[in-house]
């Protein structure tokens, strides 16, 4: 016999003690059990558990309800879901299965082997149920939740004894605010314990938190750091998040640990204060050498310092963070064309649905009407609604962005409508304010409104109606002046009539609508791209394109639009050779070339990863990779081998473009 086995049985025979002395003597067996499991022991006498008996009524969510919680979790879900089949991996046939849950216990996605997935099944160990521990009693899911902690759960250290064949570890995801988003667990048979199982949990957990914290804070300095050079780049380094102004926006958990404070130590403090480095000078150490390091002294120690994400331009570094109060920090985010002075008019590049649109809204300006922008994605309508706001008279306020899909249901609350200080666990003592109230006397625009989690909803049309906010955890109202523009790729009366989107809200949100046409049906293709490539290039020489070349782009559908074509026009750029500056059909990718077009409804397929591989962050030709290999992961629902296929590398391949694991 092993000694892995001894030691289980030695295990099982204290816990059988320990089970008799709680359940049968009501006494605390100390000593016997860990003090976690105890706890949770506890809990579960007080939520009126017994050990043979969940409570009464615990269903799982059907298809339909368990899909609407899948799309609250969308986030969570597409770092997670690349993860679990990572770990999956590592695991296979070794009788157990992979499990992510949301921050209630709900069992979002599981990926296992087949046995164990059977068995599973026949205990609701399944996506859909809730283990959350006043349901299912002990279990590491439920526990670590409880306890938000890294859980180990062994046999009849579960309360519920049909639970007893299980080995559970699970840990917590925290989200970039450090609020707990979710559970990574692996379950499996309790005879096929592994040592190394917790720890795999725990690492896996850091991989999601780090890319969750990377993609909300992907428009930011990113300041990457750790005691050890090789750990740069690892799950275990340090990130802070930093704004152009040199504001230290958040730290993650693995930096708090790091320089030992706390995020209410860091958060809203300058970067000097923090790192106690000029971030200006380290910003210039490193610039056009990101890949490096160096070193500066924090605290008596050294720690490694890497700088990611979006760096300042060079003149804007050094003003801005010379003279902080003097200089309004530069936008956050970048567009492609037109920056200077984007407008109304200079939207205009010819095409008569554009014109049109341009003409009605033109008629609103200063007029404070609600403005919805509908269009596909990649239509431009943050551009436009970027143009509107410069065009009016509040062009001098702030133009403040929120993308509801974007980010977490739970961080969207906290975002939109701001907080007071300690209103939940992690929360910034002096509290922050939200997108409205940053808005004040200029413009919000709320992107991928259709994508609002319907009782935020309620909260918004409340905010519209009287014109003031409440943050969270205050019953102090604060008056707001914004001028709302929205926008959705969805046809919102669809929404209103599934009952997904409230009624009220739209007509409140629709004073007027503009609908942005889809590229394919536009006019001014040739001028569209002429601007583009004039943006990619800037400063150096101008490129041109040969007739066939720009017959190619002016006669494909474009699925991803604008976004796509710009996407197009940089790639092929980048193509070119040192001195050349003549765009031709080798310089384009092979699908502008097949004979049939692709439809933006189509699911996607190779060629659509062009489509939908978003620009704004894609600073290198190896991020656009990522971004498309994302794209394919998540459209082939996860399944890595169905994406590898689909891209026609291999699954290694894959993973390394998603981040190198
Ligand atoms: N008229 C334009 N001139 C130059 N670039 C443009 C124009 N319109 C859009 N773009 C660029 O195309 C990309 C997509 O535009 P934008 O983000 O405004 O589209 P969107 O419709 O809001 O997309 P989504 O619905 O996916 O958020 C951006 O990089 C933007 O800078």
């Amino acid at each position: 016999m092993g000694q892995l086995q001894l030691a289980a049985d030695t295990h099982g025979q204290r816990l059988q003690q320990a089970r008799q002395l709680f359940f049968d003597r009501g006494d605390l067996p100390e000593g016997l059990v860990d003090p976690l499991i105890l706890r949770s022991w506890e809990r579960c006498l007080r939520f009126g558990l017994t050990e043979q008996h969940p409570l009464p009524g615990v269903e799982s969510l059907d298809r339909v309800a368990l899909k609407t919680e899948q799309d609250r979790n969308r986030y969570l879900l597409a770092q997670g879901r690349p993860i679990m089949e990572h770990v999956f991996e590592q695991i296979r046939e070794s009788g157990s299965m992979v499990v992510l849950a949301d921050a209630n216990g709900l069992l979002l996605e599981t990926v296992g082997d087949p046995d164990f997935v059977d068995r599973a099944d026949r205990i609701a160990l399944m996506a859909g149920a809730s283990w959350d521990e006043n349901q299912r009693g002990t279990n590491a899911i439920g526990t670590a939740l409880a306890e938000e902690a890294p859980t180990e759960v062994l046999g009849a250290e579960h309360f519920l004894e049909h639970n007893g064949f299980l080995t559970c570890c699970a840990c917590p995801i925290f989200g970039p605010d450090g609020r707990v988003i979710g559970v990574l667990d692996i379950s499996g048979d309790y005879r096929s314990q592994q040592r190394h199982t917790l720890g795999l949990v725990r690492l896996s957990s850091a991989i999601v938190e780090k890319r969750l914290f990377e993609t909300i804070h992907a428009r930011d300095i990113l300041v990457c750091f750790h005691s050890r050079a090789d750990y740069l780049g690892s799950p275990k380094e340090g990130i802070a998040a930093v704004s152009p102004d040199g504001q230290v926006l958040a730290v993650n958990r693995k930096g708090l640990e790091l320089l030992g404070i706390r995020q209410v130590d860091a958060v809203r403090r300058d970067f000097s204060i923090v790192f106690e480095s000029n971030l200006s000078a380290l910003v210039d150490r490193l610039r056009g050498n990101t890949q490096g390091s160096c070193e500066i002294s924090v605290n008596g120690k050294q720690i490694h310092v890497q700088l990611r994400g979006q760096l300042p331009p060079l003149s804007i570094a050094g003003r801005v963070y010379d003279e902080p109060t003097a200089v309004r920090p530069p936008p956050r985010r970048q567009e492609n064309a037109a920056t200077p002075q984007l407008t109304l008019d200079t939207l205009n590049t010819g095409d008569a649905r554009l014109q049109a649109a341009i003409d009605r809204s033109r008629r609103i300006l200063g007029r404070d009407i609600p403005i919805l922008i509908q269009g596909e994605s990649g239509a431009g309508k943050e551009m436009f609604a970027k143009a509107f706001h410069n065009s009016g008279s509040r062009q001098s306020g702030p133009f403040v962005a929120l993308n509801c899909a974007s980010i977490p249901e739970t961080l969207i609350e906290s975002e939109l409508f701001g907080y007071q200080g300690g209103a939940f666990t992690g929360a910034r003592k002096e509290g922050a304010p939200g997108k409205i109230q940053q808005a004040h006397g200029g413009t919000l625009f709320l992107d991928e409104i259709g994508d609002m989690p319907l009782n935020l909803q309620a909260r918004l049309l409340r905010v519209l109606q009287e014109r003031c906010v409440t943050p969270l955890g205050s019953t102090r109202a604060i008056q707001v002046d914004i001028s709302l523009v929205c926008a959705t790729h969805r046809k919102l009366r669809e929404e209103v009539a599934r009952g997904t989107f409230r009624e009220d809200l739209y007509y409140r949100l629709n004073g007027m609508c503009v609908t942005l046409p889809a590229l394919r049906e536009r006019t001014d293709i040739r001028q569209m791209v002429g601007k583009l490539a004039a943006a990619e290039t800037g400063n150096r020489a101008p490129v041109r394109f040969t007739e066939s070349a720009m017959q190619a782009l002016e006669s494909y559908s474009w699925p991803g639009n604008i976004r796509q074509l710009f996407n197009v026009i940089r790639v092929a750029i980048a193509l070119l050779d040192d001195g050349e500056t003549l765009i031709s059909e080798t310089h384009l990718p092979e699908e502008l070339f097949e004979s049939l077009p692709i439809a933006p409804s189509v699911p996607l397929g190779n060629s659509d990863v062009w489509a939908a591989a978003p620009l704004d962050n894609a600073g290198s030709l190896e991020e656009i990779g990522r971004q498309a290999a994302l794209r394919t992961l998540e459209a082939a629902g996860g399944n890595i081998s169905a994406a590898a296929r689909q891209l026609g590398i291999s699954r290694n391949t894959l993973y390394r473009k998603l981040g190198r694991l």
